[in-house]
């Protein structure tokens, strides 16, 4: 157990009876010291099903997961590794009754929530519902409802963003849905207000493990707090300087909190970092030199001086992406670490994939862009999905609000929150209580007119796709019901420009091909197997359409090139890196668009300026063996290109200029000399071979 611990980890590993803090840089391996952790209380007697390990993604909890696997064997599998979310989700399906929450209730994404607050307050500027989300996210993470918002409104536009907010609220329950920040407001909500919750909730979890804990939000750390109550037997590790989701509401008074909140803290450093090359942490540490420090740490490495950090100056983005893909080409000929997965090319926005994304298809190199949206997470797919559902499945509640809803059919969310209140009263699904014999005792006649229509069509929709037979049948039937309901307008409808609305509804007709493509008879060339598939009714195929949504976690060991974002690219490493538009402008990130009032401006900058270094510290704190920054001589900005230099933190890496650049014709002089040396050796050889012959 003990090996591969120095003693620092190891006392962190060790010390199990209390509330215990990590404090360190990146790659010091806080997060090996959870994944060891957990072992350790496992040893120690703890069941694996009371251990909870919390990560910021999905894909850090995939990781982890998997490490621990590695490290612990079977009792792994038992333990509780996921996100703050995901055990949102589950305290609310297991306690939610007490809220009024079905175990069933959907979750909401970002699109789903601007579609409904476009409708709350009736506007289709995307825009718009985009600030009121954010404000109505901010509240929430405050612990506001939209009466104390509007109570605590600073002004008129505060006030009716806090009224829209009383409408979605409305909406939400009449949906039985949840949205991303309810899955943590709820909880606590829970822990807070249910002792007999709390009380069980406490006593399930023996110990808790919290990575990248400064970015946790204040919320976040309220359920962390209920969670552990007094005993407090948790451990957190964390760096102050890769702290980026400040944003979102993250806040680095959590770390100041935690010694006043938990008097017998245990706080714990690591200063060897076991990632990457002095030459790649040199650069780390002075770019993040500059900012403030909350508290003070040093961070050296083993590991040799290693390559001189590149920086790559491009004429324009396309250039950047040709010297990037030069470079993987590159490397793969001559490092030690040349498989595709041992590549990631990072950025700051998610726009700048697209020229890489391009260039690495013409030079057939296979990538993957991670943290970016999976096809059937997208409103529109998501939205035919239910559909799809409720034909498989009428008890399916989501499924049913899901599709009475989109299109719109006259059937508001006042009609809705009646028959939830009315089927949850008898225990019924939505779909059954729509029949009952009882409904038209509590609903308006024309309320009810409407929702038998809709049931009716639902039957007979779900006839019709039974009857379907192969690809051909299974075409005309959608189409046919595209259109009856049309899905279309809709689209139009609800976008305010054109070229949105039309990239959805090429989606659908992707997904119309998808899904005909199932159903059989025709060859199916995507699966290389060339054959004509069985023949199958659209009902069965919709079946399995419940699986999809694990689609996009089996895209994890695939040996390609990671295009991420330096957000998205948290606790994680590769051998190879490139930080790619390291230009001003880009990152950091348009600081000089601000123009309200001037003191609280220069205040604002100065914070952004201070997380957009720590991103860039993230960025190159992902590099292990190379690291190359490249930034474009021009950029966009609006719609026109303006000449661009390049950011400040490349000055601010600290790099000796002559080494570090990566300047084409020196290459070219090292490959010429290289040439002529084996020449002369190879002339050499053949002298020394003709002299030695007899
Ligand atoms: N004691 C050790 N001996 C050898 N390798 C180690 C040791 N500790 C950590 N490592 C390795 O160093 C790398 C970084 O570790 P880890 O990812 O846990 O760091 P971290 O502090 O969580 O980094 P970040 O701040 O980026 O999340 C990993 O490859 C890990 O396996
Ligand atoms: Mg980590």
């Amino acid at each position: 157990m003990s090996s591969g611990l120095n003693p620092a980890q190891q006392e962190a590993v060790n010390y199990v009876s209390g509330p215990c803090l990590v404090l360190a840089g990146a790659g010091s391996g806080k997060t090996r010291v959870i994944t060891m952790k957990i072992g350790r209380l496992i040893q120690a007697g703890l069941e694996p099903k009371r251990i909870a390990a919390i990560t910021f993604t999905n894909k850090a909890a995939a990781e982890m997961r998997e490490r621990a696997k590695h490290l612990i064997g079977r009792d792994a599998k038992n333990v509780m590794v996921c996100t703050f979310h995901a055990l949102g989700v589950r305290m609310m399906r297991e306690d939610g009754g007490v809220l009024g929450l079905k175990p069933a209730f959907s979750i909401l994404d970002a699109d789903d929530v601007t579609k409904i607050l476009k409708d709350a307050g009736g506007t289709t500027d995307a825009a718009t519902a985009r600030i009121w989300q954010w404000t109505i996210s901010k509240w929430k993470n405050m612990g506001l409802n939209s009466a104390q918002a509007e109570a605590e409104a600073a002004d008129d536009n505060e006030r009716v963003i806090a009224r829209i907010m009383a409408r979605y609220e409305e909406r939400l329950v009449a949906y039985q849905s949840v949205d991303f920040d309810d899955l943590i407001g709820m909880p606590l909500k829970l822990l807070k207000d249910f002792p007999e919750v709390r009380a069980k909730w406490q006593a399930a979890l023996g110990h808790v493990l919290v990575d990248e804990y400064q970015d946790t939000n204040a919320t976040q750390y309220e359920v962390l707090k209920a969670l552990v109550g007094e005993r407090g037997r948790f451990t957190a590790v964390g760096d102050d300087d890769q702290s980026i989701y400040g944003w979102r509401g993250a806040t680095l008074d959590n770390l100041k909190k935690l010694p006043v909140d938990f008097p017998n803290l245990k706080v714990i450093k690591l200063e060897q970092n076991y990632r990457s090359t002095s030459a790649i942490l040199r650069a780390a540490n002075n770019v993040i030199g500059p900012n403030p420090k909350l508290f003070p740490k040093t961070l050296f490495s083993e590991l040799g001086e290693g390559e001189p950090v590149r920086i790559v100056d491009a004429d324009s983005e396309a250039h950047e992406a040709e010297r990037a893909v030069a470079r993987i080409q590159g490397l793969r000929e001559t490092s030690q670490h040349k498989e595709f997965r041992d590549f990631a090319i990072l950025y700051r926005a998610n726009h700048q994939a697209r020229v890489f994304e391009q260039a690495l298809r013409k030079a057939q190199i296979p990538y993957k862009v991670s943290g970016g949206q999976s096809f059937f997470d997208r409103a529109e797919i998501k939205d035919l999905c239910g559909w799809f559902r409720l034909w498989v499945n009428q008890d399916d509640d989501p499924a049913f609000l899901r599709a009475v809803t989109t299109p719109k059919r006259g059937i508001g969310h006042q009609t809705l929150q009646s028959l939830g209140v009315f089927a949850s009263q008898y225990k019924l699904s939505l779909f059954e209580a729509l029949f009952s014999s009882s409904l038209p005792s509590v609903m308006p006649k024309r309320a009810l007119e409407g929702l038998h229509e809709f049931g009716r069509y639902i039957n007979e929709l779900e006839y019709k796709a039974r009857q379907t037979h192969g690809a051909e049948d299974s075409r005309a039937f959608m189409m046919e019901w595209l259109k009856e309901i049309d899905y279309e307008k809709h689209l139009y409808d609800g976008e305010d420009s054109e070229q949105a609305a039309a990239a959805r509804w090429t989606n659908v007709m992707e997904f119309v091909d998808w899904m005909t493509q199932r159903a059989g008879g025709t060859i199916d060339d995507t699966s290389g197997a060339m054959e004509v598939s069985e023949r199958k009714s659209l009902l069965e195929v919709a079946k399995t359409i419940s699986l999809l949504s694990t689609i996009s976690e089996r895209e994890q060991d695939q040996n390609v090139v990671t295009l991420s974002t330096l957000h998205a690219s948290k606790g994680l490493e590769w051998p190879h890196v490139m930080l790619i538009g390291v230009t001003e402008g880009l990152l950091p990130f348009k600081l000089d668009d601000d123009n309200g009032r001037q003191e609280k401006v220069s205040d604002d900058i100065l914070t952004r300026l201070q997380e957009e270094r720590r991103l860039m510290y993230v960025g190159i704190t992902r590099a292990q063996r190379s690291l190359a920054v490249s930034w474009t001589k021009k950029r966009k900005k609006g719609r026109e290109m303006v000449q661009a230099i390049p950011s400040r933190f490349i000055a601010e890496m600290g790099l000796d200029k002559t080494t570090a650049k990566e300047d084409p014709r020196e290459k070219l002089k090292a490959l010429r000399a290289e040439f002529a040396k084996r020449a002369a050796d190879g002339a050499a050889a053949a002298a020394a071979a003709a002299a030695a012959a007899p």
